[in-house]
């Protein structure tokens, strides 16, 4: 028992570990609505042994020892496992089980891998849930005296935005109302990947595929976003949004190299550093040109007018600036985070798909004869979209099989119990959703690549809490619903035009650096169909 820790709090989490015991086997013996799953199901008060009910501290938990001050920070380094967190966390579990700590320098960090630990957790969670820092984007922002905005504000700053953002990114109705602009970018994903097609191969591959495919994420995105079409697929890009889509992607790869030591980045002045700041400048000052000119747009027209449409029918801007709950100041900060984090998930998703349909020959014909029901020449709906449930199966098994967010985390702001264990408040969690959907106790055939367990006809039998790749509860993706109508538009343009065939036979590699990514090596080609 750490000397922090009073005997009532103990006290407390112990009778919080029994309850929570408790409901838990009730709910899985009782409850319909409760998650169904053969190990849930199957559970009994057995179970739930003495240990588990009687509280452990950190002290008690297992864990690598790690070296002295640094300590498993060298693991991180060592060149086998660079760029492979995700499976490193995935050896860790192996070796120490569900549940372990580790220490990264100064910091002791909790690591889980099993849905009923995940559930334990998004149960216990506050009303407004906090993630570890950004440290970069938060210095960056301390420096230029900017706005936090929804990724990295927190509190009641966090649930102001969210509640604002929410109303306008969570409703179907509202998503439903970009289909068109998700649908036209994805024919200009199509043109963009003829135009770059090397022309003296059959089945060709395309030069700079992940620029294209963050391309069109960034013109997705903006659509929605910014209200406004980038032209990031043209020929004819203008420079200034080139430098645009080059600057978010230069964010996101300091951003993550900045993820250790980024206040001595920032001091030492070094390189990335630089690049990170230049880059937010790049991002920032675009940003708030396009607010600005929407904003002078806005003004020349009919405020009611305005109002009354607010709630569905204008574009995600129009709504922030005509219900006036945001400053102007925090309207900037808020669209840069949204569609920082909106590019390169969505990217990475959709390159992803494309790979594990190039591996799936068979997964890929059944999916395009699903697409080719649809008309090609129509504008299909929301509805019709919702509808393909193989298009969607396609796209949950690949987020199951290479979650493009391997490790979700959260900051606990109180000390809370999970796994029978008092994790003190202020505790990072790592929740390793790459490690659980792996692991055969949770998934038949884990490390196959099966879009049919999805289907409705097929009778899930797996734990839901075991494959959330847009994270859980108030703090879960707020771009979840946008991000898979733009990914399924574009996978069905795509589907329609060309076979995606491997051009290798060796094993391909993700690397996390925050995203798990293919873009490293990305190797396909695209045959007329
Ligand atoms: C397939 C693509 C995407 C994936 C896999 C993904 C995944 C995630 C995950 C795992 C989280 C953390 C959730 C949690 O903490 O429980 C998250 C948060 C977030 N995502 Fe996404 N995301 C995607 C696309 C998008 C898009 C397109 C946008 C913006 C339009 C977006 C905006 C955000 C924001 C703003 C947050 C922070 C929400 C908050 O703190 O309240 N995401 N995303």
């Amino acid at each position: 028992m750490t000397a922090t820790m009073s005997e009532a709090v103990l006290r407390r989490a112990a009778s919080q570990a029994v309850l929570l015991a408790r409901q838990s086997i009730r709910r899985c013996l009782f409850t319909e609505s409760s998650p169904r799953t053969s190990e849930a199901a199957s559970i009994t008060t057995e179970d739930i042994s003495d240990s588990e009910v009687r509280v452990k501290t950190l002290q008690d938990m297992p864990g690598p020892q790690g070296y002295p001050i640094l300590g498993t920070a060298p693991e991180y380094f060592r060149k086998a496992n660079r760029g492979q967190m995700h499976d490193v966390q995935r050896k860790f579990h192996q070796k120490y089980g569900r549940i372990f700590k580790e220490k990264l320098g100064p910091v002791t960090n909790v690591s889980i891998a099993d849905p009923r630990l995940v559930e334990e957790l998004f149960r216990n969670e506050s009303k407004t849930p906090n993630r570890p820092p950004y440290d970069a984007w938060i210095l960056y922002k301390e420096m230029r005296k900017r706005k936090m905005g929804i990724m990295s504000a927190n509190g009641e700053e966090w649930r102001k935005f969210r509640n604002v953002l929410s109303k306008k990114l969570l409703k179907p109705r509202a998503i439903a109302s970009y289909m068109k602009d998700f649908s036209d970018v994805g024919q200009e994903l199509v043109d963009k990947i003829r135009t770059n097609q090397n022309k003296n191969e059959e089945g060709r591959e395309v030069r700079n595929l992940p620029d294209v495919l963050y391309a069109w994420a960034a013109e997705s995105t903006g659509a929605m976003i910014m209200d406004s079409r980038f032209g990031c697929l043209k020929a004819d890009m203008p420079e200034e949004i080139s430098n645009f889509v080059k600057a978010v992607a230069t964010s996101f790869l300091t951003g993550h190299q900045l993820i250790v030591f980024a206040n001595i980045h920032k001091k030492l002045n070094t390189k990335i550093w630089r690049d990170h700041v230049q880059s937010w400048d790049t991002i920032t000052e675009i940003a708030e040109r396009i607010v600005d000119r929407k904003l002078k747009e806005l003004a020349e027209r009919n405020r009611n007018e305005l109002e009354l449409e607010n709630e569905t029918g204008n574009s995600l801007l129009e709504y922030l600036l005509a219900n006036k709950q945001l400053t102007t100041n925090e309207i900037y900060s808020n669209l840069t985070e949204l569609l920082l984090t909106g590019v390169d998930t969505s990217s990475n998703t959709l390159g992803t798909a494309l790979l594990m349909l190039a591996k799936n020959p068979q997964a890929q014909e059944k999916l395009q004869q699903e697409i080719d029901m649809i008309s090609k020449n129509s504008d299909i709906s929301y509805d019709e979209l919702r509808s393909l449930q193989y298009l969607g199966a396609v796209v949950k098994e690949t987020l199951r099989y290479y979650p493009t967010i391997p490790i979700n985390a959260r900051v606990m702001d109180s000390d809370t119990v999970i796994g029978g264990y008092l994790i003190p408040k202020g505790t990072c969690i790592l929740l390793n959703t790459y490690t659980m959907c792996r692991d055969e106790r949770n998934f038949t055939n884990a490390d196959q690549f099966i879009p049919d367990r999805w289907l409705r006809t097929e009778g899930r039998d797996f734990n839901p809490f075991t494959a959330l790749p847009f994270g859980h509860g108030t703090r879960g993706c707020i771009g979840r619903r946008a991000a898979e109508t733009m990914i399924y538009n574009a996978l069905i343009k795509i589907m329609q035009n060309f076979c995606i065939k491997l051009t290798t036979t060796d094993e391909v590699k993700p690397t996390v650096r925050t995203v798990l990514t293919h873009f490293d090596n990305l190797p396909i080609k695209f045959c007329d169909r």
